[in-house]
This record gives structure tokens, C-alpha cells and sequence, in this order.
């Protein structure tokens, strides 16, 4: 039970509201909230003890007004019995009946407590107990002065759910926010830890399970929750790893990459090894003429196949190739904006088509929205932020709440992959799923081409096996950003240059 509740419960994602609404559920069911605060402040103290033993640390506890002040509080209480040195900083008069009590109890036990921050100055640890998912509004003085001399102090900070500031769903610091070395994110992941802009905020995250039911869960999300944190259970299972006993090489499917340029030969390359790395079964790659050699040097087994090319760029594909002989094509990466008409060509194929890098900005120039409603079949776009921008102008900023941005155009019948420190994933239905780690060693040039070869080669491997699409693009970004924290473990995050990373893209599965 445990094993598999943890993994279940570490792939929903919550918005502040439906928080509410679950632990609404539990409440209402009996469950008392002081017995609940106790049960959750007991998880956070054994937490707390594991990384500070150290009894003699002098702690600052910071206790806001509400239901967070209150968890901080009864983890006062606590670590003073277990005779940590206690000093409590309470900024709010007014409080809530519970954590008003909470305040008077610690009081009476002879906790120091204190309405000004720098009482705290010379602590080892502060437990912020600020604010939790109750935030609502920009912070002002004196809070906000407060937070500002505490994030000064640079000390070790543990949040209690949330670093205090940060809104419960985009995760933006609403005024000013509470920079965490740590946070225990209760019961459920809320979408701040999915967003970008919060990253730098809450530091080390981690989940702590208080044992919310499955069934309060699903009754608010649903049985297909819409936002997904890809865990590596998902992911795995989606990998084509086992391979039935009696295979051949089409059964594993045939990709098709168009992709590469005189300026940009290695970006086709990259390409070709993360398609390589995706064990699909037969890889052909339409290049430029003049790249012909080189890529078959580096890619004996691709089918290299040389096209027309004017300045330096594919001019158009040659008739030999029919693209419905292909199980899927990945289109983009390295044509530079003048190989228009081999996207186009790719635009009108009846295959799964992704679409990356130029292949992006010319489907842009061509107009995103009358192009994509004319296709045929599956399309997956994989831009960053500033090609996502081009795509999509009107949408919203996907450096503010990348969530929204992307559910937002995944309505014009694209899969969209919003590239960045946690990619977003939407498809056509508006369920959207996030790869929760990452590292900024793949923020390089070629990385994302690694990514858009690998990840064709198990669309087209997919293709035979009758698998959500989505899901396969999902476990293949996850496949990329396991394999680049892998690479940065081992070599540091400077040491992941795409070359390198396609190195480990099978390491990881092992
Ligand atoms: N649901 C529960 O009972 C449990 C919640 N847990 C913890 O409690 C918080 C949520 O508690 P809540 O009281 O709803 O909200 P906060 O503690 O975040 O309190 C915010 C508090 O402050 C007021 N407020 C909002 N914005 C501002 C502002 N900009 N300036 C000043 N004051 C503001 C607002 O009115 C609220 O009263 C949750 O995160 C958990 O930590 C328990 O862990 C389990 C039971
Ligand atoms: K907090």
C-alpha cells in the first residue's frame, strides 16, 4: 500500500481551492481540524529532526495568522519539549481561534515570543508558518519589510506547504515571498511547485503525505485529474523497453527526420542520436545533399536521404520520398527559417508530425491556428518560451503561469510542450502534464534537439502499440530531463553539452 499510494499521491496536482474543497471533505467527515494541525505539525517536527538533530539549535518559529501559524505553532511546542532552543515571531494581532490558542499555550509554556523580526536575527533555523494556500493578497508592511530583512539574513528557512508570499497556483510572490532552503509542500502538491517563476522561492520541495483519503481526492479531481506531475512509473511504462519476443524492425516503427542545414549540420545529428537512443526500429533522415556524408558517417544505421538544397537550407524533398510510408516525421531542427517548403510538405503528410526549432517559426510565418486546423493527424509542437510566444501571440505569457498558457492553445488541436525549468505538456482536451524535475544543465544549444529525435522515435514506435500520444510525449521529456540530471550528477551542470547528454539517455533506463 504504501509504495503505490505514494507514487498515486505524488502525481496530483492542486490548486488552492480544491485543497480546500478535500480537506472540507475530511473535516465534515469527523476528522477535527485541531486533531489534523496536530497530525501534520507531528510530520513536519520528525521531518525538521531529521535534517537539524541538533537539540541545541536555537529555532525561530514565525506564526502567522491562520491555519499555517497554526502548524508553526504546535511545531514550537514540540521541538521546545524536545529541547530545541524555541523563539516564536508573531506578526498578526488577530488570529484564528486555533492558532490564537496554539499561541497562548506556547506562550504559557514560557516560549519567547516576539512582535518584531529581528528577535530572530541570531538563529540557526527558521520555521516559516506564515502563510500557507490561504495568501489572497499582495503583501504589505510591516510584513513585507519583515520578509525582506529575513530573506537578507540569508539563514536556513524550512516553509511550512508553501514559502509565505507565493500564490498557491501560479506561484508568483505576491509583493514579496519567504526564499526557502526547504519546503514540506502537506498532503498534495500545489501548482506553485509546478510553476517556474516560484522555482528560485521554494528550494528543495518535498511532499508530506498526512494520509488524505483516495477517495476525497478523486471526489474533487476527478478520476483523470487534468493536471499531471509525471512520475517515473508513468514515464517507464510508456517506454517501449520490453520488446515482445517476435519483433522485426518496422514493427518498431519508422521515423522520418527532416532536419539539419549547411549553418546547422549538428543540430541534425543530435537529432539522429536521441532518435537512435529511442530504440526505434528503422530512422531515415532527409538532410541537405552536402550532409549526406557526414551524417552517415555518424549514423550508420539511419537511412541518410539527400535533398535539393538552395542556400545552404533543404529546398524541397525529393518525390522518392513518400511520407506515408512513415510511421511519424520530427521536422525542424537546424533548417533555418528558408526550408518552408519541407515543413509545409510535413504539414500536409497524414502521420504524426513534430514540429521543433525553425520548423516552429515557419509554421508561425505560415499562421499557426488555419495551419494546424488543417492537419490530418497527430501534431506535437515543442517550443520554449520565445517560439511559444511567435506561435502564439495572443496566449498568455508562459513565463507568468505556464499552466494556463499552455492548457490555452492546446484548444487549437496541437499537442503543445512548453519547454522550460518544468515542462508543461497540454493536449486537445485541456489535460495538462508537468515534469516535475529538471536540471539547468539542459538549458544549452542541441539539448532540445536531442529531445525532439528521441522523442520521434517513440512516437513512431508507439504508433504500432496504440498508445495516447500524449502520454508518449510526456514519457519522453521526462526521458530527456532524467537524463540530463543523470549527466549533471555525474559531471557537474556544466558538463551536459547535448553530445554528452545523448550519451545518457540509455544509461538512465538502466
Ligand atoms: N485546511 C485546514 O484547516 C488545514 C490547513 N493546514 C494549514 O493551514 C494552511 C491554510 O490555512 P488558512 O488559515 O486557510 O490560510 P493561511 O494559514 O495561509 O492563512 C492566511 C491568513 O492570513 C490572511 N491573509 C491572507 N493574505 C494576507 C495578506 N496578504 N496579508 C495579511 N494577511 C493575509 C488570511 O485571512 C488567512 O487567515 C495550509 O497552508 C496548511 O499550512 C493544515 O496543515 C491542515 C489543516
Ligand atoms: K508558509
Amino acid at each position: 500500500m504504501a509504495q503505490n499510494r505514494r507514487e498515486e499521491i505524488a502525481g496530483f496536482v492542486v490548486t488552492a481551492e480544491q485543497m480546500r474543497h478535500i480537506e472540507g471533505r475530511v473535516f465534515v467527515a469527523g476528522m477535527p481540524v485541531a486533531a489534523l494541525m496536530e497530525k501534520v505539525a507531528g510530520l513536519i517536527v520528525r521531518r525538521i529532526q531529521v535534517y537539524h538533530p541538533n537539540h541545541s539549535l536555537r529555532v525561530g518559529i514565525i506564526a502567522g495568522s491562520g491555519h499555517n501559524g497554526g502548524d508553526a505553532l504546535v511545531v514550537a511546542r514540540e521541538l521546545h519539549f524536545h529541547g530545541y532552543d524555541v523563539l516564536i515571531y508573531r506578526p498578526f494581532s488577530k488570529l484564528k481561534e486555533l492558532t490564537s490558542q496554539h499561541f497562548q499555550y506556547a506562550k504559557n509554556l514560557g516560549i519567547p515570543c516576539f512582535d518584531d523580526i529581528s528577535a530572530l536575527k541570531d538563529c540557526d533555523l527558521i520555521i516559516d508558518g506564515l502563510f500557507g494556500f490561504g495568501l489572497e493578497r499582495i503583501i504589505t508592511d510591516p510584513v513585507a519589510t519583515a520578509i525582506n530583512q529575513l530573506n537578507q539574513w540569508s539563514k536556513t528557512i524550512i516553509s511550512i506547504d508553501l514559502p509565505s508570499g507565493l500564490h498557491t497556483d501560479t506561484g508568483e510572490a505576491l509583493g514579496i515571498a519567504i526564499r526557502a532552503t526547504r519546503t514540506f509542500c502537506l498532503g498534495l502538491w500545489k501548482l506553485a511547485f509546478l510553476q517556474d517563476q516560484a522555482l528560485e522561492y521554494i528550494g528543495e520541495a518535498e511532499l508530506i503525505d498526512f494520509d488524505l483519503p483516495l477517495t476525497d481526492i478523486k471526489a474533487v479531481l476527478g478520476d483523470q485529474p487534468n493536471i499531471r506531475r509525471i512520475t517515473p512509473e508513468f514515464a517507464l511504462s510508456h517506454l517501449p523497453l520490453k520488446r515482445p519476443p517476435v519483433t522485426h524492425k518496422y514493427k518498431q516503427g519508422h521515423l522520418l527526420l527532416i532536419c539539419g542545414s549547411h549553418k546547422y549540420a549538428g543540430g541534425a545529428i543530435l537529432t539522429g542520436l536521441g532518435a537512435r537512443a529511442s530504440g526505434v526500429g528503422m530512422l531515415s533522415m532527409a538532410v541537405p545533399e552536402s550532409l549526406k556524408d557526414i551524417l552517415t558517417a555518424q549514423l550508420p544505421e539511419a537511412l541518410i536521404i539527400g535533398c535539393p538544397e538552395e542556400t545552404g537550407a533543404i529546398a524541397y524533398l525529393p518525390e522518392t520520398i513518400e511520407l506515408s510510408d512513415y510511421s511519424a516525421i520530427a521536422c525542424g531542427p537546424g533548417l533555418t527559417k528558408d526550408a518552408s517548403s519541407v515543413v509545409q510538405s510535413a504539414l500536409n503528410s497524414t502521420i504524426p508530425l513534430i514540429l521543433d526549432a525553425d520548423g516552429l517559426n515557419i509554421l508561425a510565418q505560415l499562421g499557426t491556428i488555419p495551419t494546424l486546423s488543417q492537419r490530418q493527424a497527430p501534431t506535437i509542437l515543442t517550443p520554449h518560451a520565445g517560439e511559444f510566444k511567435r506561435l502564439f501571440p495572443d496566449a498568455p505569457d508562459p513565463n507568468k503561469d505556464r499552466v494556463n498558457a499552455v492548457r490555452k492553445v492546446s484548444q487549437h488541436g496541437a499537442i503543445v510542450l512548453l519547454k522550460g525549468a518544468r515542462t508543461a505538456i497540454a493536449d486537445h482536451s485541456g489535460s495538462i502534464w508537468i515534469i516535475p524535475e529538471s536540471t539547468p544543465a539542459l538549458a544549452r544549444g542541441g539539448s532540445g534537439d536531442v529531445l525532439t529525435g528521441l522523442m520521434g522515435g517513440l512516437v513512431a514506435a508507439a504508433s504500432t502499440r496504440k498508445m495516447p500520444i500524449e502520454n508518449i510525449v510526456a514519457s519522453a521529456a521526462w526521458w530527456h530531463a532524467t537524463s540530463g540530471i543523470l549527466a549533471a550528477q555525474e559531471r557537474t551542470e556544466l558538463g551536459v553539452d547535448a553530445f554528452t547528454l545523448t550519451q545518457y539517455l540509455i544509461s538512465v533506463l538502466r
